[in-house]
């Protein structure tokens, strides 16, 4: 297998709009870069944390017209890293968006794009309620793409309750995944931590997870604790609450290990039962 390398996960507070979040993302990166990072990831919604529906229709803009895109091929091209860009709105018509990740590699190429899939469409207590479904498109595929250390799986936020997903990229040769996020404060609390380790240990994939951390635009908090999780399930690193970047060494090797020592990807069976069951290979498979 390919030697190992240095991961590094941008926390930030995203505000309503794109110019001061290039700006902070900008210089968490190159941070990411000093620690000497390889491969550096940004959280979901990198670009605006909108809560308002109309005015994020209006601030979003399609792929050719993204501000963000073109600074994060120069920061790619700067660094010499491989960047994620976790996501960012992408307008498809005049009433919705994608929520859209873009994988960078070292010349500023755009070699991956990933659409999130689940829709965060929930009423959680105290009122706090999100519709997800109204601004943006639910993407339909499935993706990986091939780093120089192994393949890599996309996903975005809450399509982390979705284990299906997971154990499809897994078996579509996916020994990291990325999981960008803007967490609840309450559901990041009750089910953060253990979500991402449990995704981690079913796949026996390390999973790296950059998170929005702290108070946005009226009112809105995000959970912080961006995460590196190992394929044995154990926490490399924590972002905790604050703005910054967390690094760890990642050894490519462990993937094989821990899927050494439990093979459960191979041992799925048929079965029948009450509900269809689930999809077992990527797209495209
Ligand atoms: O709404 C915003 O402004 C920012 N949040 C987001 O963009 C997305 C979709 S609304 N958040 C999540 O998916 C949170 C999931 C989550 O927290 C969970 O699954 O518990």
């Amino acid at each position: 297998m390919t030697a190992g390398f240095k991961v590094g996960l941008v926390q930030m507070t995203a505000a309503r709009d794109a110019e001061p979040n290039i700006r902070m993302a900008s210089d968490l990166v190159r941070q990411a870069k000093a620690q000497g990072a390889d491969f550096i990831l940004t959280p979901e919604n990198t670009g605006m944390m909108e809560p308002n529906k109309p005015a994020l229709l209006e601030k979003a803009r399609p792929e050719a017209e993204h501000p963000l895109l073109p600074a994060f091929a120069d920061l790619a091209r700067e660094t010499g890293a491989w960047l994620l860009l976790g996501s960012i709105a992408i307008k498809l018509d005049a009433t919705s968006c994608a929520n859209r990740s873009f994988l960078f590699d070292p010349k500023g190429q755009v070699v991956a794009r990933y659409d999130k899939i689940h829709m965060f469409d929930v009423d959680l207590k105290a009122g706090e309620s999100y519709r997800e479904s109204k601004t943006f498109r639910p993407g339909r595929e499935a993706v990986v793409a091939d780093l120089p250390w192994g393949r890599l799986g996309l996903t975005i936020c809450y399509d982390l309750r979705f284990a299906y997903l997971y154990r499809a990229l897994a078996k579509g040769g996916a020994r990291f995944i990325t999981v960008p996020a803007a967490f609840t404060r309450p559901t990041g609390e009750a089910h953060w931590h253990v979500l991402l380790r449990a995704r981690a240990i079913e796949t026996g994939a390390f999973v790296f997870a950059p998170a929005q951390c702290g108070e946005h635009a009226e009112g809105r908090k995000t959970f912080g604790h961006s995460l590196i999780v190992s394929p044995w399930g154990e926490v490399l690193a924590d972002g905790g609450t604050e703005p910054g970047v967390i690094t760890a060494v990642i050894d490519p090797a462990k993937v094989d290990e821990a899927r050494g020592m439990i093979p459960a990807l191979r041992h799925d069976r048929e079965f029948s039962g009450p509900g269809p069951v689930a999809p077992l290979r990527a797209a495209g498979e």
